[in-house]
């Protein structure tokens, strides 16, 4: 990658921007802007470490007796899903007992989708969702719907139309609150009290949220959530996800997959199922306990950050970003699909582009890591943790580069 002088600038936000120290806490290789956070989380660096003593000090040393006291003071196996729970929490405006830590967020959705549907009122058989959703959204509501005879219909809509949308026969509004392509950000709040107003009962899937900014479940009184481990928190590759459930829904709400880890005494070995308290209920196997210990780590990265700094640096970063190429759109059939309105953006800036699987491969030969998706976008995602406006200029740069060099 050649040398670049940024511009006073970009340099002089660096230079008073209040989460650059964290950059240092990951292990970002050299010669690379790494845009896919949004896919893949960078490696936090004290996480092979505690990787390490879990392997060595805890399943080594310790064996079966970690379960319940791990080689460290309160590093039991049995209660990390809490403790990485009351970690996300903080980070999505949940309580600590409203969050379970675990599976994927397929099958979290799929717990938390039955969920709903359990709590909704008698008579709803619609499960209402953006057409564009990320597919497993659509194929677990799917797949649910065939578990239960075909009885529900799954009502595909444009996002801008679901409000529109909210009728009495809706079940369960299921909708993703950053877009993968466009990284379009949804009103959760906004559209949670409308479709509550309509007696719906609502599932956000933050897989593209926590972790890049604020999420405020309590604050706009959502039903059901779920996210993913490895994208914004930096878990590792498959880490586990989470969910979250509004405590008032504990009780009536059906747990799907009724695990012995979910019940209130798993060593009771009962014939029957007794939840357990709160979201730990929905918990359903045996803690997969090196990636939860990879995530608890990685999660301690965010210990000292103030979120509304995080918001503020990744607004700073994708401006910075749609400023940069904007004269390339001049120049080249690149389009923004990213809102410039910051109310509707996440922490990811997309364009569409005749040849963005081409141009992508080429930027990522550059050592400018960003993704394509289909059928024709250029996505490149912003992590506020790691990244610095001098990446950004990097990347632009890069951009326009490697458009220049195919015309
Ligand atoms: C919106 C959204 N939901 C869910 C997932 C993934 O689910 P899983 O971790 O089960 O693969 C992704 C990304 O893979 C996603 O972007
Ligand atoms: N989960 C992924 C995987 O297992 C392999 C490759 C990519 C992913 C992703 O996370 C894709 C991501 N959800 C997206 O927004 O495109």
């Amino acid at each position: 990658m050649t040398t670049l002088t940024i511009p006073d600038n970009l340099l002089a936000l660096d230079a008073r921007d209040p989460l650059a120290h964290k950059r240092g806490e990951f292990h970002l290789p050299r010669g690379v802007v790494y845009l896919d956070g949004n896919s893949l989380g960078a490696l936090p660096r004290r996480v092979p470490a505690r990787l390490a003593r879990v392997a060595q000090g805890e399943w080594g040393e310790q064996l079966i007796r970690s379960w319940s006291a791990g080689a460290d003071a309160g590093q039991d196996w049995m209660a990390l899903p809490d403790r990485v729970a009351a970690k996300i929490a903080r980070l999505i405006g949940a309580r600590p007992h409203e969050v379970a830590v675990g599976d994927s967020t397929s099958v979290n959705t799929f717990k938390v989708l039955a969920a709903a549907l359990g709590v909704a009122g008698p008579g709803r058989r619609v499960i209402l969702t953006d057409a564009d959703n990320f597919p497993t959204d659509l194929y677990v509501a799917q797949g649910l719907n065939a578990l239960l005879g075909g009885t529900l219909e799954l009502r595909r809509v444009p996002a801008d139309d679901i409000e529109a949308h909210l009728s009495e026969d809706v079940a369960a509004l299921l909708l993703t609150q950053v877009d993968y392509r466009t990284g379009r950000r949804l009103d959760l709040a906004a559209l949670t009290a409308q479709a509550q107003a309509k007696g719906i009962v609502t599932v956000w899937d933050l897989a593209h949220s926590a972790g890049a900014f604020p999420v405020d479940l309590s604050g706009a009184g959502a039903d059901f959530a779920v996210g993913c481990g490895y994208k914004f928190l930096n878990g590792g590759p498959g880490a586990p996800a989470f969910l979250f459930a509004a405590e008032r829904h504990h009780s009536a709400a059906p747990v799907a997959i009724s695990g012995w880890m979910g019940h209130a005494d798993p060593f009771e070995m009962a014939r029957d199922f007794t939840p357990a308290p709160g979201a730990r209920r929905f918990v359903a196997g045996t803690p997969v306990v090196l990636s939860l210990s990879a995530l608890d780590e990685a999660l301690d990265v965010f210990a000292d950050v103030d979120l509304d700094a995080l918001r503020a640096k990744s607004l700073s970063l994708t401006d910075t970003f749609i400023d940069l190429v904007e004269p390339l759109a001049a120049r080249f059939p690149l389009t923004l699909v990213t809102p410039r309105d910051h109310a509707r953006r996440g922490s990811q800036v997309s364009y569409r582009h005749p040849q963005a699987r081409e141009v992508m491969a080429d930027l990522i030969a550059a050592g400018i890591i960003g993704d394509f998706r289909t059928p024709d976008i250029l996505r490149f995602g912003f992590t506020p943790l790691y990244h610095s406006h001098a990446d950004v200029w990097q990347a632009a740069r890069g951009v326009q580069a490697v458009l220049e060099a195919r015309a």
